[in-house]
């Protein structure tokens, strides 16, 4: 495991009280290791799961030609420009059913989708185009190519060829083609673990009596959802008061039972903000600010603790474990921009995925959006689909790092780059699609 120093030290112009977001993503790299525990799971638990090997092809997909229509198969070196063709029709092929028999010129055979093309013939034409009198078929001219309709074998996928890589999280269509190749179970990484608490003394949980100055706990949901839209085993911790006592119980329990422990609240220097002292008590921790907004405050690092269920006796030194630690600012629209940006890339890491870059919907700003140069802005925002072309996009009006119910409207985050100033209405802007997270 690397510490923060060692990366750190690699990483040009690293200063943790101003880090670009590229930055932060360039160490998140450096600092997350993948998991190397795989385990076999039936193809339909594999859903999101991330392949932990190479699937090559045993056998080709299709595994023969075949019709890709329902019509009469043929030998299409009979077509002849400006010319229609008459066959007789010598039998049927179903799917599942091959016709056995050999079809000469003059001859075809009735085909159904999907079944095997007899030996010798290449060219289908559809019943839509074909004229049927009695066993005689008539195909018009030129409404055909010789190997029309025929589908080769392997044309999806060849014997022996890979099929799927490693580190592919698997989603419907991954788990289509490989049923398609006969496989029932398949290699995946296990399931990380991810322990998650909310901080401060303000925060209730729902149930609670409303109190004065106190706020219910949103970030416990937030997280939590996004935890399991990615497939995560979630440990729940609930909400842990700002006692440095009951925080210390909380990481250390959290760090034992989990891969990542999140954390929110805590992480900017307020005075009652023991998080800080004690993340940095237990563990590497790097405590940041960067040039982004919602989300500027932020807390990275590994800690440790005692295993669970590992007994300390003396002289014998207890095995520890350890974690992953984020510590994310408390503001809960904050929670959810940092999680997007930093920490579901590094959990995707974690879980073996192989990289994959957000791609970025280009939308035409419907207004002038204020924006200062030094710094990334993610804005809640709207983009409206266009008949006639690009896509527009609107901001959700309050843009404060605490405003859930705007997060709640937008379909997308705008994302407004480092370097660039305001934008002007009829402006390009990068949006990413909350749908795609
Ligand atoms: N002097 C400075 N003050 C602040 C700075 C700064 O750089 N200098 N940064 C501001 C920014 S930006 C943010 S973001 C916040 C982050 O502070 P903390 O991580 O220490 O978070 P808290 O102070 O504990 O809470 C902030 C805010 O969020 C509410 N909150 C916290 N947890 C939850 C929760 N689970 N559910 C709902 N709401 C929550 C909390 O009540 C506060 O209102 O610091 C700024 N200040
Ligand atoms: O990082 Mo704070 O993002 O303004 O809420």
């Amino acid at each position: 495991m690397k510490s923060i120093a060692q990366i750190a030290a690699r990483l040009q112009g690293y200063d943790p009280q101003s880090l670009t977001t590229e930055r932060v993503s360039a160490f998140l790299n450096e600092l997350v290791a993948p998991v190397t525990e795989t385990e076999q799971v039936a193809l339909f638990d594999a859903l999101g799961r991330v392949l932990a090997e190479d699937i090559v092809s045993p056998v080709s997909v299709p595994p023969h030609d075949n019709s890709a229509m329902d019509g009469f198969a043929f030998n299409g070196a009979q077509l002849q420009p400006d010319l229609p063709l008459r066959l007789q029709v010598v039998g049927t092929a179903f799917a599942g059913k091959a016709w056995q028999g050999t079809v000469g010129i003059g001859k075809c055979v009735k085909i159904m989708t999907g079944a095997v093309m007899p030996a010798g013939l290449d060219t289908v034409v559809p019943l839509e185009f074909a004229r049927v009198q009695g066993d005689a078929v008539s195909i018009p001219a030129n409404v055909l190519k010789c190997g029309d309709n025929r589908r080769h074998l392997g044309e999806d996928l060849m014997a022996g060829h890979t099929a799927l890589a490693q580190g592919e999280r698997l989603g419907p269509a991954a788990l289509g083609l490989l049923a398609s190749l006969g496989l029932g179970q398949v290699q995946v990484y296990r399931r990380i673990r991810v322990a998650y608490f909310s901080t401060g003394d303000e925060i209730l949980s729902a149930g609670e009596a409303p109190r004065e100055g106190a706020v219910y706990d949103s970030n416990r949901y937030t997280v939590i959802g996004m935890l399991k839209q990615l497939g995560c085993e979630v440990v729940d911790l609930g909400v842990v008061r700002d006692e440095p006592a009951l925080l210390e119980k909380a990481l250390l329990q959290a760090t034992a039972r989990a891969d990542a422990v999140i954390t929110s609240g805590g992480v900017s220097a307020g005075e009652a903000d023991h998080t800080r002292t004690l993340m940095q008590k237990l563990g590497d921790m790097a405590f940041w600010r960067v040039a982004m907004r919602p989300g500027r405050p932020m807390a990275v690092g590994h800690i440790s603790a005692p295993a669970a269920g590992a007994q300390s006796s003396d002289g014998v030194i207890a095995p520890t474990s350890s974690a992953l630690l984020f510590g994310l600012p408390g503001n809960p629209v904050a929670v959810m921009v940092t999680f997007i940006a930093f920490v579901r890339p590094a959990l995707l890491r974690m879980m073996g995925a192989s990289p994959k870059p957000q791609i970025m919907l280009r939308a035409v700003s419907e207004s002038p959006i204020q924006k200062k140069p030094g710094r990334t802005e993610y804005q809640r925002c709207i983009v409206t689909p266009r008949a006639d072309g690009q896509p527009t996009v609107r901001i959700t009006g309050n843009q404060g790092s605490g405003v859930l119910s705007s997060m709640v409207q937008a379909n997308g985050l705008l994302v407004l780059e480092h370097e660039q100033g305001p934008v002007a209405a009829g402006d390009e802007v990068n949006v990413l699609m909350l749908d795609d997270l």
